[in-house]
């Protein structure tokens, strides 16, 4: 791995020789992944090479083989669901599909994970979570909609705030731009971006948008069959001419 390009904070995630398998497929192997405060990093790769099984390791939703995880100071495949609902408090997972519920409206959405995950009920105090959330994606208008009349970058949006609304300290995107023409994928890549910087999280950002590593990413780290081979930030993995990411980089 290439030296840090730059002084770093603590660890908030570190994930140490972790393999997983289904059956005979090999998904993770050795995989290894550090995720520094106020860091976004970026894990780029091929559909099916294991992102989205590396974030469920992280948050206890996949047990790996072997290897250790360590997310915020717990060791997470030996949690018990109660620590593991803690644990998810401090951890916010973007869903690729905005996972909104349809029968609800935008404020209804938003209220549900107070409600249920922190137990408030007062009127005054859901409102005002509600509309600093949408203030903070910049939706303020959308609260009676419903997720059908919203565009899928709005949907997006709203993902997003539904996972803020709990002030997470790390929030995992995945594939945040998926289904999004270009505009509109910058206008979420800007998002992130301020999300960092408004609520000082550490976040993954796994994609295959090249576009969406390049302007969110504090670092990179490229996955390819299940190994994590390359390190570094975007100008240093261009400057690389690496085989493996020379498809990302020819656009
Ligand atoms: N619960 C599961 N049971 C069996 N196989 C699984 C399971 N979850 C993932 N896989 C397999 O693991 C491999 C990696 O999947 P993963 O979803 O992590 O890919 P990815 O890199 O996130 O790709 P994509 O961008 O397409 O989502 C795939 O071959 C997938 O079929």
């Amino acid at each position: 791995m290439p030296a840090p390009s730059q002084p770093r904070g603590n660890a908030v995630v570190e994930v140490r020789h972790v393999s997983k398998s289904f059956g005979d497929r090999e998904v993770l192997v050795d995989f290894n992944l550090d995720l520094f405060e106020r860091e976004n990093l970026v894990i780029l790769g091929k559909s099916g090479t294991g992102k989205s099984v590396a974030i469920k390791i992280m948050v206890g939703l996949l047990k790996p083989d072997s290897g250790t995880v360590n997310v915020l100071g717990y060791d997470v495949p030996t949690l018990s669901t109660k620590e593991l609902n803690a644990l998810r408090l401090q951890v916010g997972f973007s869903f690729q599909g905005s996972a909104l519920y349809d029968s609800m409206t935008v404020r209804e959405n938003l209220e549900f994970p107070l409600k249920r995950n922190l137990g408030i009920y007062n009127r005054s105090e859901l409102d005002e979570k509600v509309m600093s959330a949408l203030k903070d994606v910049g939706l303020e208008s959308a609260s009676n909609l419903s997720p059908a009349e919203l565009s899928g970058g709005m949907k997006k949006r709203i993902g997003i705030a539904r996972t803020l609304i709990l002030n997470p300290k790390i929030m995992l995107y995945d594939e945040p731009t998926a289904g999004l023409d270009p505009v509109t994928s910058s206008e979420i890549n800007e998002l992130i971006l301020s999300v960092r910087d408004k609520y000082n999280t550490s976040s993954i950002i796994i994609t295959h948008d090249i576009s969406c590593a390049r302007e969110t990413s504090d670092r990179i780290v490229g996955l390819f069959d299940g190994r994590n081979k390359v390190e570094g930030t975007f100008d240093e993995l261009k400057k690389q001419n690496n085989e493996e990411l020379k498809p990302f980089f020819n656009y």
